[in-house]
């Protein structure tokens, strides 16, 4: 499917961060990092510009918890913000990737560098997302946990695409990436970017001050963003599910192969596809596919994604 020397945009997603969602280990995440890379590095050695971004759902929900618990124990200790805790996830699930990503370049001896940018993206303080909290973050919990943690906390809890219940966040849409030129420049000189994790820290512009808001942004939204920027030919969104589906978890369950955005849109308009899981996926490949002539985006799993980048596998969504 991918033509040679593409520019490509590939989300990760939770599964190639962590095995097993219950577990969000530094040393589970660094085991299932050097997994990821050896896939990112297939692409990157097929002589394509790859541009990584990725998701933090449960890392950033349990930075923030970890912080609520040590000030309930200990008064004296800060709350860390949302905004902050982003920033935090960033940090340290860039330096997983950059260190795997180094690591298996430097034993298929690929002459490249690899840095990952702490990127803030501009929403709109007006986005309807700021009422109706939708992301979820953190772990799952069953539903009676749930229920006292509402009571307790005052979380907003959803129930997750039938694997238990998350608290949810505000999610804006990304509008603008403030580091773009740098990351820009990073892609033009032929190396490797990691960017927008977690969808990018949020900042809103009032009077030109850049300024953090609670909320996570969608990563799939997010990649979306910056692909149009840079101008990317495809947009690549791995998770834990090889296909899309129609009928999603029922017994008519059917997988999408190929289909066009007129497609999408109409299963969109169905309710085929889970808010918060499979829908942003799907509305950020029409997206980007509608942005401009010849734009592809393909939805696969991690495992799969050099046979989908093939055109033997996964979703593609095309105009
Ligand atoms: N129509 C659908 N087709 C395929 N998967 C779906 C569908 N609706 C919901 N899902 C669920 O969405 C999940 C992917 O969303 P999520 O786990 O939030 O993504 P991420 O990999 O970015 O963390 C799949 O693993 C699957 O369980
Ligand atoms: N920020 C974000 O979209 O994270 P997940 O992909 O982990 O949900």
């Amino acid at each position: 499917m991918v033509k040679q020397k593409s520019r490509i945009v590939l989300a990760l997603g939770g599964n190639a961060l962590q095995a097993n969602p219950k577990e969000i280990s530094a040393e589970a995440q660094i085991k299932t990092a050097k997994e990821t890379a050896k896939s990112i590095v297939d692409l990157i050695e097929g002589g394509h510009e790859v541009i990584l971004a990725h998701g933090n759902g449960p890392q950033v929900g349990q930075l923030v918890a970890t912080y609520e618990t040590a000030a309930q124990s200990n008064p004296s200790l800060p709350l860390m913000p949302f905004p902050e805790c982003g920033a935090m996830s960033q940090g340290y699930i860039g330096y997983h990737l950059q260190q795997a990503i180094r690591q298996e370049m430097f034993d298929r001896k690929v002459d490249k560098s690899v840095a990952s940018i702490i990127t803030q993206v501009v929403v709109d303080e007006e986005d309807e997302g700021f009422k109706n909290p939708t992301k979820p973050v953190g772990s799952f919990f069953t539903e009676e946990e749930a229920k006292a943690l509402i009571k307790e906390k005052g979380y907003t809890m959803k129930e997750d695409s039938g694997r238990g219940w998350r608290r949810v966040v505000a999610s804006p849409m990304p509008v603008d990436v403030v580091e773009a030129p740098i990351i820009k420049s990073i892609v033009d000189a032929g190396h490797v970017v990691i960017t927008v994790g977690g969808g990018g820290v949020p900042v809103v512009n009032r009077n030109g001050q850049l300024h953090g808001v609670p909320a996570v942004i969608d990563k799939d939204f997010a990649s979306e963003k910056i692909a149009e920027i840079l101008d990317a030919d495809y947009l690549i969104i791995l998770t834990a599910v090889e296909k899309v589906a129609i009928n999603f978890n029922t017994p008519n369950q059917k997988e999408l192969d190929r289909i066009t955005i007129a497609e999408a849109k109409q299963y969109i308009e169905e309710g085929h596809f889970a808010p918060g899981s499979m829908l942003p996926k799907v509305n950020a490949a029409v997206k980007f596919v509608e942005s401009k002539a010849g734009r592809t985006a393909l939805i696969t799993s991690l495992e799969k994604a050099m046979e989908g980048i093939e055109g033997k596998t996964g979703t593609i969504i095309t105009a």
